[in-house]
């Protein structure tokens, strides 16, 4: 049996009389790409939040490596292996490529705020290692030909691969992808499919991704999770969750079937 890396267990949000997500419970292993699917307002996007801490939950538990997830504040999970884009893009805009990475990275570097501002001694090293980090991930995300334009600047598709650039940043074990791939044209999103297969064979990152769109889905999750008003209908590989009648009728109405 392969340990999971990310193990959540009756996870459960409500709002006023709404359950917004109801008993989730599912795994994943370290390198692999689980997908979380659901129609429009299936809970998706408030798991996400209950996972990364911007909501508290009102029953269940999340296990990250071990660790008591639930006891850690939002600001903490950089620094243990947890990292996160959002729906919308959240860029320092006027900033360059290189200054919106090197913005990510700064959440995890140990030096103080006082020996960052007079590049002090273990900074500079930290400051030299960042600089090569993002240089890496740069590389990897074949984005050298940008890397000094502002992000104002850039397509919407080449935006995100800096938001995915900088959440990488942070050396996570964990990416959280929250629709990566929305608004992109057919070549951008099959670019970003193969930078998070990339990453997952290359560096060996789990990544936990909403994502609407099914090819996508379909073509590089190791396993899908499937809500629907706030309730798990469906668990498995792709294949198995695209053959399931409940997520047929989830997706398409019980009239379609
Ligand atoms: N902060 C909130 N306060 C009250 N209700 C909320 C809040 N956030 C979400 N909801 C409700 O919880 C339910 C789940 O919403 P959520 O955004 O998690 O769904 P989703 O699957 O991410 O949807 P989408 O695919 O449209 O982004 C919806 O009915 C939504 O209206």
């Amino acid at each position: 049996m392969t340990a999971s890396l990310l193990r959540v267990a009756g996870l459960t949000k409500r709002f006023g009389g709404l359950v917004a997500v109801d008993q989730a419970s599912f795994d994943v292993a370290p390198g692999e790409i689980v997908s979380v699917i659901g129609p429009n307002g299936a809970g998706k996007t408030t798991l996400f939040n209950l996972i990364c801490r911007l909501y508290s939950a009102d029953a269940g538990s999340v296990d990250f490596d071990g660790k008591n997830l639930l006891a850690y504040r939002a600001d903490q999970l950089a620094g243990i292996g947890i990292s996160r884009t959002f729906q919308n893009l959240a860029l320092f805009e006027h900033g360059t490529v290189v200054e919106n990475m090197l913005v990510g990275m700064h959440s995890r570097l140990k030096s103080g705020v006082l020996a960052g501002a007079f590049y002090w001694g273990p900074c500079q090293n930290e400051e030299i290692e960042a600089r090569k980090e993002v240089e890496r991930i740069i590389e990897f995300l074949e984005i050298e030909e940008i890397r000094s334009q502002p992000v104002s600047m850039l397509s919407y598709g080449l935006r995100k691969r800096v938001e995915l650039g900088r959440a990488l940043g942070t050396q996570p074990r964990l990416l959280m992808l929250d629709e990566m791939v929305s608004g992109m044209n057919q070549e951008e999103t099959e670019d970003i499919a193969r930078f998070i297969l990339d990453l997952r064979d290359e560096f060996g990152i789990a990544v936990l991704m909403i994502e609407h769109d099914m090819n996508v889905v379909m073509d590089i999750s190791d396993k899908v999770y499937v809500l629907n008003f706030g309730v798990p209908i469906a668990s498995g590989t792709p294949a198995e969750v695209s053959s399931n009648p409940a997520v047929i009728d989830a997706y398409l109405g019980k009239s379609a079937a």
